[in-house]
């Protein structure tokens, strides 16, 4: 039977000496993996999350990776996002729009954006649906080992609490082990009505960068690097993201200086 459980992942911590340093990082990291995916297998497939990390990625949309990426070949998602129109000022997607996407010719029918129209159990209902429509029509694979949908890169974020994506310590769906997309209306950071990825699709993806940048998240990263132990409580979301292939932190002097 599938596991949810990769069977290895290798964690690569990376520190840098300024949040600036950090974008230069990422950019390169990010270029690098769209050749060595599409070359392998034909397209490359991201998964985005919203806050600071969009803006952490803005390097890559200068020279010379605005020339020299395939960006035709590129799958966009959503590891969570909330559920408010596009063009609402806390839309995940208009923020990766604004940053991101609108400078380079990735192709709009690549983008999967939320069904902005639903309810947040129809839109999590939705988006489920449309990724299991690429898993048949073969433009995205399984995980072998865990059964889930495999990305090549997931791009995440994390909040002094430990949140990831929109899967909060406080909020049973953390838990969720059957979905590959749940729903929360209570989100303890607003806006409260979100859709998010759950635990095993995060887990199964080929590659996992975890972004972060900042004092007021160097608590919680010495919390998630260290024994991953909060005293008196279960462990924080962030420590339970695991790659199945490779996880790699990149952290500026600030969000490392706890360790
Ligand atoms: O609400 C959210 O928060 C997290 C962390 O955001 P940040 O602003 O602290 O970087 C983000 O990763 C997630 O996508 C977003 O919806």
């Amino acid at each position: 039977m599938a596991s949810t459980t990769p069977a290895k992942t290798k964690t690569k911590v990376l520190k840098f000496d300024s949040e600036e340093d950090v974008a230069v990082a990422l950019a390169k990291y990010t270029a690098d993996l769209s050749e060595k995916y599409i070359k392998q297998k034909g397209s490359f497939s991201v998964v985005l999350s919203g806050g600071t990390l969009i803006d952490t990625l803005r390097k890559l949309v200068e020279s010379p990776y605005k020339d020299s990426v395939d960006w035709s070949k590129w799958l966009i998602f959503w590891v969570d996002e909330r559920v408010v129109p596009l063009d609402h000022e806390d839309s995940n997607y208009l923020l990766a729009w604004r940053g991101f996407l609108s400078k380079v010719p990735i192709p709009t029918s690549n983008i999967y954006a939320i069904n902005d129209k639903k309810s947040p159990a129809d839109a999590a209902d939705d988006y489920e649906e449309r990724l299991k429509h690429l898993v048949e029509s073969k433009i995205l694979p399984i995980s072998d080992v865990t059964g889930f949908p495999k990305f090549d890169l997931m791009l995440l974020g994390m909040g002094p609490d430990g949140h990831v994506a929109s899967l909060f310590p406080s909020r049973q769906h953390r838990y969720e082990k059957k979905r590959w997309v749940t729903f929360i209306t209570d989100s303890p950071k607003p806006p409260p009505p979100r859709i998010t990825f759950t635990f095993p699709v995060i887990n199964s993806a080929s590659e996992i960068a975890m972004v972060i940048t900042g004092a007021d998240l160097a608590d919680t990263t010495k919390i998630a690097l260290g024994d991953g132990q909060t005293p008196g409580s279960t462990p924080l979301p962030c420590c339970e993201v695991s790659a199945e292939g490779e996880l790699t932190w990149f952290l500026d002097k600030d969000a490392a200086s706890k360790l």
